[in-house]
């Protein structure tokens, strides 16, 4: 594949958007005027002109936009646009801050409050109207993800299978783990802060001149979906991949009315309060993405779910095919990027889509014409599905920064930190034989096998990985400890949960010595970005929920309630456990500390990790082993503190 280095672009012309030619994977410039494609009113607004984002000249907007430069990554082309300086982060806070009062504030499962005459759907038509991108959006060539589980992973498959087929991609996901930027990936890479910016201010101020009683400004789920379709309009991606938000059938995502392929991952249950309290009831929204004879691939599922998607799809006259899950010889040595037996479910069902997107967009024959062993992968789709990236699922993070640089590797324990998002049962079982399985095989060897990283890191993190695991099998033996961070929202059921989680990790020999329950530091109500500051003040924090969390541990662990009295909760939380509480065995254990046995309320999260960085520095002969699970916010927020505390 040539890649062409263009810095051809006039600084202050009009931008044009270079791209994949996908059918002889030379790289080309689009000469057309990308904004000139798109209705004139895209630049008519006030907004984005007083933020000094846009030009505005006759009615077409002009990007100030300095050279890109084309870096050039493994065999894809990875464009960066560097604007000029009108973009700080102060502007980028305050479209956090406007992106926040999108939240609509409702309990789950009770019916949205935004008012107007119009239903969701009619609604995001109307605003993608608004936006003069109806007729655009039906020019995308989408692959669209609907399920309870693993959508995030299979589309992050699809997006990296078809970039490495050469196309220009566009992914859409949710949620975000650390910064909003994370769900609109082009050509694999986050979208660029300018880039975004300028999307968004756009979107915002046009949307917000012609809201009215009847048509009330988007909720969040629905602004980010509108968006996505921008970007991918303006971007010109060969291929949209679109995670569904929620449910299906009445999610903002399905105003696409012609995909090219549908898809629907293992389902579950989660969301009950909106999609109902059966299997059946859930599959019929999941499979209300399917189109009137637009192919469609689903995973293996129980019977009750998989009646349901096969009516749905014969009433539609479309043909539904079950993905069987991903051989590992197919892989022929590689190993998936995205760890856990689970993702062998979703790499199966992401190669049904792709081929069949690229059978049905007729680039199947003309990228692989010379390849004619059907029943072996292409080796673009071994590239993806080993390469493709997905933060906070079973990622692996070995921290070491409270190695103090005089002192010696050998003179402070290990921490290890296993963050995976899970937030329903299903999930949960799936996170807990992941992790099992990989602190199993840190037992039996002293040297685990690099595929227990997901992809999650990049090349520095692997690396810093890879030269951890070498200096690992240096080290004399370290007893291992199996610690629990745990917050999960309180919509969950956290006694199914933590059960779940128990006995998976029980049935394989894993047992955790204690856990910790801790408030995340995401606000559910507000969206921020990863330069957010990190708020440490913790008074006032009311930690009922982690006491509950607490007693319900308690009850799985010893059968019995925390010994704690209601009164000594707050005091309690307010202090972290002296240091020998991780090591201390459970018998040791004496009534009357303001901890329990098996388990502590941590008031904070930078306070909890500062704590386990303490703990281990004291003690080489320790690793420390820490599972983060139960709620995707809990896993970004310490993502986000690692790297930055
Ligand atoms: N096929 C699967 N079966 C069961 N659990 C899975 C599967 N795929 C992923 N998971 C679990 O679900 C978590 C989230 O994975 P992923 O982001 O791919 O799913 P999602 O459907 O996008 O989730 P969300 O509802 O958070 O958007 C993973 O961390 C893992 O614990
Ligand atoms: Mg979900
Ligand atoms: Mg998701």
């Amino acid at each position: 594949m040539m890649h062409v280095l263009t810095n051809s672009v006039p600084k202050w012309g009009i931008p044009r958007s270079p791209h994949f030619d996908t059918i002889d994977h030379s790289f080309s410039i689009c000469t057309r005027c990308s904004f000139s494609c798109l209705p004139t009113s895209l630049a008519t607004h006030d907004i984005a002109r007083n933020k000094g984002l846009l030009h505005i000249k006759e009615g077409c907007a002009f990007t100030i936009m300095s050279f890109p430069v084309i870096e050039k990554t493994e065999s894809n082309v990875v464009i960066k646009e560097y604007a000029e300086d009108f973009t700080s982060s102060s502007s980028y806070e305050s479209a956090m801050e406007a992106l926040s009062s999108l939240i609509t504030i409702r309990k789950r499962g009770e019916k949205t409050q935004i008012g107007g005459r119009y239903k969701k759907l009619e609604r995001m038509l109307m605003y993608l109207k608004i936006l003069g991108l109806e007729d655009h959006i039906a020019e995308l060539k989408v692959i669209h993800v609907a399920g309870t589980k693993g959508k995030g992973s299979t589309c992050t498959f699809c997006e990296a299978i078809l970039r490495e087929c050469g196309l220009r991609t566009g992914l859409f996901t949710s949620p975000h783990l650390i910064d909003v930027r994370e769900r609109f990936r082009i050509n694999g890479l986050e979208i660029s802060e300018d880039k975004f910016l300028h999307h968004f201010w756009e979107c915002w101020s046009l949307l917000k001149e012609n809201v009215s009683d009847d048509l009330p400004m988007a909720p969040l789920f629905q602004f980010l979906t509108i968006l996505a379709f921008k970007i991918f309009v303006y971007e010109q991606v060969d291929v949209a991949v679109i995670e569904v938000g929620l449910g299906g059938t009445k999610d903002s995502t399905n105003v696409i009315k012609e995909p090219v392929v549908c898809g629907v991952t293992s389902l579950g249950f989660d969301h009950m309060e909106t999609l109902g309290n059966t299997l059946r009831m859930i599959a019929s929204h999941k499979a209300g993405i399917f189109k009137s004879q637009i192919p469609a691939f689903t995973v293996p599922q129980l019977s009750e779910a998989m009646d349901i998607l096969q009516e749905r799809a014969l009433q539609l006259a479309a043909p539904l095919e079950v993905a069987a899950p991903l051989p590992i010889e197919k892989l022929r040595g590689l190993k998936l990027s995205l760890s856990g037996d689970h993702q062998f479910i979703n790499a199966g069902l992401a190669v049904s889509l792709c081929k069949c997107w690229l059978q049905r967009t007729g680039n199947w024959e003309k990228i692989f014409h010379k390849d004619g062993k059907e029943a072996e992968l292409p080796e673009a789709f071994l590239r993806g599905l080993s390469t493709a990236q997905l933060s906070g699922r079973a990622q692996i993070v070995y921290d070491n920064s409270y190695a103090s640089s005089e002192a010696s590797e050998n003179s402070s324990g290990d921490l290890v930190f296993y963050l995976d998002g899970a937030h329903s049962p299903e999930s949960m079982e799936a996170c807990a034989k992941w992790f099992s399985s990989v602190v199993k095989g840190n037992r039996n060897s002293s040297q685990s096998s690099l595929s227990s990283m997901n992809g999650g890191e990049n090349m520095e993190e692997v690396l810093r990985n890879m030269r951890h695991e070498k200096e690992k099998s240096k080290q004399p033996y370290k007893i291992s400890k199996q610690i629990l961070l745990f917050n999960c929202m309180e919509v969950r059921d956290p006694q199914v949960l933590l059960r779940r989680l128990v006995n998976i990790c029980a049935s394989s020999g894993t047992h955790f010595s204690k856990a910790l329950f801790v408030p995340s530091i995401s606000m559910y109500n507000k969206v921020t970005s990863g330069s957010s500051i990190v708020p440490l003040d913790i008074s006032g924090k009311d930690l009922s929920w982690q006491f509950s969390l607490q007693r319900h541990w308690e009850r799985i662990i010893c059968g019995a309630d925390s010994v704690h009295d209601k009164n000594s909760e707050m005091d309690s939380a307010r202090t972290l456990p002296p240091r020998t509480f991780l090591y201390e065995a459970a018998s040791h254990y004496c009534p009357g500390k303001d901890y329990s046995a098996y388990s502590a309320i941590m008031p904070s999260l930078p306070l909890t990790i500062k704590w386990l960085r303490d703990c281990v520095k004291e003690n080489p002969s320790v690793r420390v082993q820490v599972l983060v699970t139960g709620s995707l916010h809990l896993v970004g927020d310490v993502l986000k503190l690692l790297k930055r505390i």
